[in-house]
């Protein structure tokens, strides 16, 4: 995504296997067949819809029947009760599915991982239900023999693989272009660390919203087009368990966040569900089941993301040869860090660009902090420190928004902020990383960092530059087209820096950025936050541990037990007698006596 590939690259592949699908179709006489080839299109674009919120957000559905169901049953119902043509009872039921979308995502997303996958399911049951109590047990389309055309009745079921093909290309492309957009990078973001996206300005809830709703339209709409090619719509056809099932199997089998993985699942398991069932289905029932439980069960054994990450990864490596992942050649050195003269500490008399006034946190019986008060002066680097537990990732969530303070205030620039989403807070400069670095492991680096600058650019090749320069303000120039899985620790961490710094923020909080690296690792991370310092960005850089800081920071705030214990230069919060006693200890003392 980083270097652009032209557009022909990217869309030939896709319209050339169309083209091939659609020759051969048309050859194809025996109408069993034409059934299963226009079955694997849709499959397929039902694939896509669930590979788009499930594949790109991480967000795992196991209710997408409720969509698909919803599109079948407003096309047939259009169709039986006001005579309207599928042609345009099919737009309708994306509508439906995209609404509803909306209505599920609404609530569903307050909750996170297996809470929202298995809410998720209780959908299509309910409205198994309730289309069951409704009585529409079976909505059978009737037949229209003398004006076929206006109402999608075709003689030549070769007509349908085609308009199924059509729907498939439309879906693809659009996929492609998503993938390749600022929009598909957001999502990426979501998935690699949901909390990370927020804090590099993406509104996730609304961005989770818009995408229930696309992916919802998509099943609905292909909903509406099975109940065109079956004819009969009926509550288990379409809300039924095998549905959802389905739609995840094809993306899980096939390659999950990719534009070919459900198109591949499809092709492999739509024909051979249908021979099976064709040839064994009057002696085993339900052998179409067994067909997608099997693949479910043989993809999490053999390939956990699906063929096409399995054969990515094996023409990796062989053209990669046996050895380790090569990291570029060609990397520049470190920006050189700016010597620590180049910047003088701002005095008392500095303005302050923050400011916590009595927060305070408690969890349940757990006060996490406790009437917290203090100020970030512009451009200084102050030091939160404090042993486990103290509460200074808690403030730290609570100074960029992700906890609010159940007392106190946060001011940024003398602006009341407490609360604020973090995303809007990342809008007006706030940068922030995070302890545990989870990055997107198959992306390369610059689209790693680039999904920090994407809130703050205009364009994507704006967006691309700014990665490219917080890239080199951290020392990766020139490892841009690395794969962020095969980084060390070290360039893990300035990968993250590199992307809170990407949206060219004023004001950077560092959670324990030197947690896992060795001496002189935090050595050259020391010289890259000193130089970032030194260009005008405040920092605030929590740490448990001290060596390190004391020769970062021009002034420390320490917590104990969730409150301020001291406040002061490093020397004066050194030779505090509280501070060794409850946090340094006799280690220190003798440390400092050498
Ligand atoms: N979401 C939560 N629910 C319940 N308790 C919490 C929650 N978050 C933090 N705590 C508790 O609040 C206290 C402060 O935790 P916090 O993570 O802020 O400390 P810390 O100084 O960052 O620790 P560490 O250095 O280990 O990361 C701890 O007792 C912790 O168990």
């Amino acid at each position: 995504m980083f270097r652009p590939l032209g557009a022909p690259r990217i869309l030939l592949p896709i319209l050339a296997f169309c083209a091939v699908y659609a020759l051969l179709a048309v050859t194809v006489e025996n109408s069993y067949h034409q059934l299963t080839l226009t079955l694997v299109p849709v499959w397929a674009i039902f694939g896509l819809s669930w590979n788009l919120l499930s594949g790109m957000t991480g967000l795992i559905s196991f209710g997408h029947a409720a969509f698909f169901g919803l599109g079948a049953y407003t096309v047939a119902l259009l169709f039986v009760k006001a005579g309207l043509t599928p042609w345009l009872g099919i737009p309708v039921a994306g509508l439906v599915g995209g609404l509803s979308g909306l209505l599920i995502g609404l609530p569903t997303f307050r909750l996170r991982g297996h809470y929202f996958a298995l809410a998720m399911l209780a959908y299509p049951l309910a409205l198994l239900n309730v289309f069951l109590w409704l009585g529409y047990q079976e909505v059978s389309l009737p037949l229209m023999r003398d004006s076929g055309w206006a109402f999608m009745q075709f003689a030549d079921h070769r007509v349908y693989i085609l308009i199924a093909l059509g729907l498939l290309l439309a879906a693809m492309l659009a996929m492609r272009l998503v993938e390749r957009s600022r929009y598909g990078m957001a999502l990426m973001a979501i998935k690699q660390n949901e909390a990370a996206a927020e804090a590099v300005g993406i509104d996730t809830r609304r961005l989770k919203l818009v995408t229930i709703a696309l992916s919802g339209a998509l099943a609905g709409a292909i909903g509406g087009f099975h109940a065109v090619i079956l004819l009969v719509v009926t509550p288990e056809a379409v809300f039924g368990m095998l549905i959802s099932a389905q739609a995840l199997t094809v993306a899980m089998f096939g390659g999950v966040g990719t534009v070919w993985g459900p198109v591949l699942g499809a092709l492999v398991l739509i024909p051979l569900g249908e021979t099976l069932h064709a040839r064994f289905g009057a002696v085993l029932p339900g052998i179409q089941g067994v067909v997608f439980g099997t693949a479910i069960i043989a993809v999490i054994l053999l390939a956990p993301e699906g063929l096409y990450w399995k054969a990515a990864d094996l023409l990796r490596r062989r053209r990669a040869g046996s050895g380790p992942e090569a990291v570029p050649q060609g990397r520049e050195g470190p920006a050189a860090p700016p010597t620590p003269a180049a910047r003088t500490a701002p005095g008392p008399e500095a303005p302050a660009i923050l400011r916590a006034e009595g927060v305070s946190k408690s969890f349940g019986g757990v006060r996490a902090v406790r009437e917290v008060s203090f100020t970030v002066r512009r451009g200084e680097i102050l030091g939160v420190i404090g042993p486990n537990g103290a509460g200074k990732t808690t403030l730290f969530n609570l100074l960029n928004g992700f906890v609010r303070p159940d007392a106190g205030r946060v001011l940024l620039d003398g602006r009341d902020v407490t609360g604020v989403a973090p995303n809007r807070l990342c809008r007006a400069g706030v940068g922030r990383t995070f302890q545990v670095v989870r990055p997107f492991a198959r992306m390369s680096v610059a689209d790693n960092v680039m999904s920090g600058a994407q809130v703050h650019a205009a364009s994507a090749e704006e967006a691309r530059e700014m990665a490219r320069r917080a890239m080199r303000r951290v020392g990766l120039g020139g490892m841009e087209d690395a794969r962020a899985g095969a980084l060390s620790n070290l360039d893990l961490r300035l990968m993250e820096l590199a992307r809170a710094l990407a949206g060219n923020p004023r004001l950077l909080l560092l959670d324990e950025t030197f947690a896992g690296l060795g001496a002189p690792e935090v050595e050259q991370l020391l010289g890259v936050i000193r130089g970032v310092a030194a260009e005008g960005v405040t920092v605030v850089i929590i740490e448990h541990t001290l060596h390190a800081m004391v020769r970062l920071v021009d002034r420390f705030v320490v917590l104990d037990n969730g409150a301020v214990l001291a406040e002061g230069l490093p020397q004066e919060v050194t030779g505090n007698r509280a501070v060794v006693e409850a946090y340094l200890g006799s280690k220190w003392i003798a440390h400092a006596g050498d």
